[in-house]
């Protein structure tokens, strides 16, 4: 039992020598770190979107594995991908016995797929996360069909709005003025003439990606007890993702004027409304760039710098300053999350764990900032 040689002596025995050989010595330990750096977050989600069963190939909670390696479940994308490729980086660097000056945390955080409220945006006003001293974060981004890898600096602002229009209720068969279904159809008209500009303005510059413009769909209509009675109230739901350069002030009053136009009584409300859209600069300004994109450049991946149409735990971060990059390593890859069949080819993955062998040495070793000498 205790004789035997290195490849047959049990892992935890391998791993309490390993701790064993780092010089943890009073009065100057070697924690293995410089711990007056900043340090690099590795965050990842680890709820995942509901599914609808019987749309898939396969159970989307057994991680089936084709015979061409492709890797079908929920999560597959969106994000266990990433919190498994960083466990395997650390312990691939770890095993190699590597150290940087910078710290390296792993969050693993819940509720990100509901809005993150009782997760990062929580978190990052607690004293535990200030304690991680965070100079820089990875999270998630998307995949990209071509062989190219996209990053995101930055997100759309999500701005979740409920119009509420009241008015004169009555009779069904009369001709009843001033209705609140009225005057929600004119509310709902001036922000689908709104959706319809943006997507002209998408779809006339090639240079514009989605995450640029700002987006809306109308995702739910609330009101109406019976066909023959006009209801005194009804409402309409939106999902609008406003683009980082829009002025946020100026866009609200846009809300107001486009139901103010409507005619009296109709009024909205936010379900969600995000005011700290934030960038993170992608030039040789921000060391954090720097690092990441020469580590890609070295590794030969082509980079395409794109805002996230979406919204993730990023926007939590960035808010608090600490500059965040999206980053889903999985090219060639459709971009399947919240989908049916959502499914990762195992090459993919396994890719994804070495690029990050070869990023987290370049990030936590970014010599210290004018702002941490
Ligand atoms: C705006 S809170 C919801 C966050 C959600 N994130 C991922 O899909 C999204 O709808 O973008
Ligand atoms: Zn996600
Ligand atoms: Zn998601």
């Amino acid at each position: 039992m205790t004789s035997k040689g290195p490849e047959e002596e049990h892992p935890s025995v391998t791993l309490f020598r390993q701790y064993l050989r780092i010089r943890t010595v009073q009065p100057k330990p070697d924690y293995g770190t410089n711990p007056t750096l900043s340090s690099i977050l590795l965050n990842s989600h680890t709820d995942v979107v509901p599914v609808f069963k019987e749309c898939w190939s396969h159970d989307p909670f057994e991680a089936f594995k084709d015979s061409e390696g492709y890797i079908y479940a929920r999560g597959a994308q969106d994000m266990k991908c990433i919190s498994i490729q960083y466990l395997e980086a650390v312990r691939m660097l770890k095993m190699e016995g590597h150290q940087f000056p910078r710290t390296i945390h792993m969050t693993f955080v819940p509720d990100e797929e509901v809005g993150g409220h009782q997760g990062m945006e929580l978190f990052v006003q607690r004293p535990e996360f200030q304690a991680l001293r965070a100079g820089f974060a990875l999270d998630e981004g998307l995949a990209n069909p071509t062989d190219a890898f996209t990053v995101f600096y930055s997100e759309r602002s999500p701005w979740w709005v409920r119009v509420t229009s009241t008015g004169k209720p009555g009779h069904g068969s009369r001709f009843i003025e001033d209705t609140a279904a009225e005057k929600l159809h004119k509310v709902v008209s001036s922000i689908l003439a709104f959706r319809e500009k943006e997507w002209q303005r998408l779809q006339s510059n090639p240079h514009l990606k989605e995450g640029a413009v700002t987006s809306v769909n109308l995702t739910k209509l609330e009101g109406g007890v019976a066909y023959n009675v006009v209801p005194a109230t009804m409402s309409a739901s939106f999902d609008f993702r406003v683009a980082p350069d829009v002025d946020l002030k100026a866009f609200e009053e846009q809300l107001q004027s486009w139901c103010q136009a409507a005619g009296e009584g109709v009024t909205f409300e936010f379900g969600q409304k995000w005011m700290q859209p934030q960038v993170t600069p992608t030039d040789d300004s921000n060391p954090w760039w720097a690092a990441f994109s020469r580590a890609c450049k070295d590794m030969n991946l082509t980079l395409e710098p794109e805002i996230l149409p979406a919204a993730t735990d990023s926007r939590y971060l960035r808010a608090v300053g600490v500059p965040a990059l999206g980053f889903s390593p999985m090219n060639r890859t459709p971009v399947l999350l919240h989908d049916h069949d959502e499914r990762l080819h195992e090459a993919v993955f396994l890719r994804g764990v070495d690029i990050y062998t070869r990023l987290l040495p370049a990030l936590a070793s970014v010599p210290a900032l004018p702002s941490e000498s």
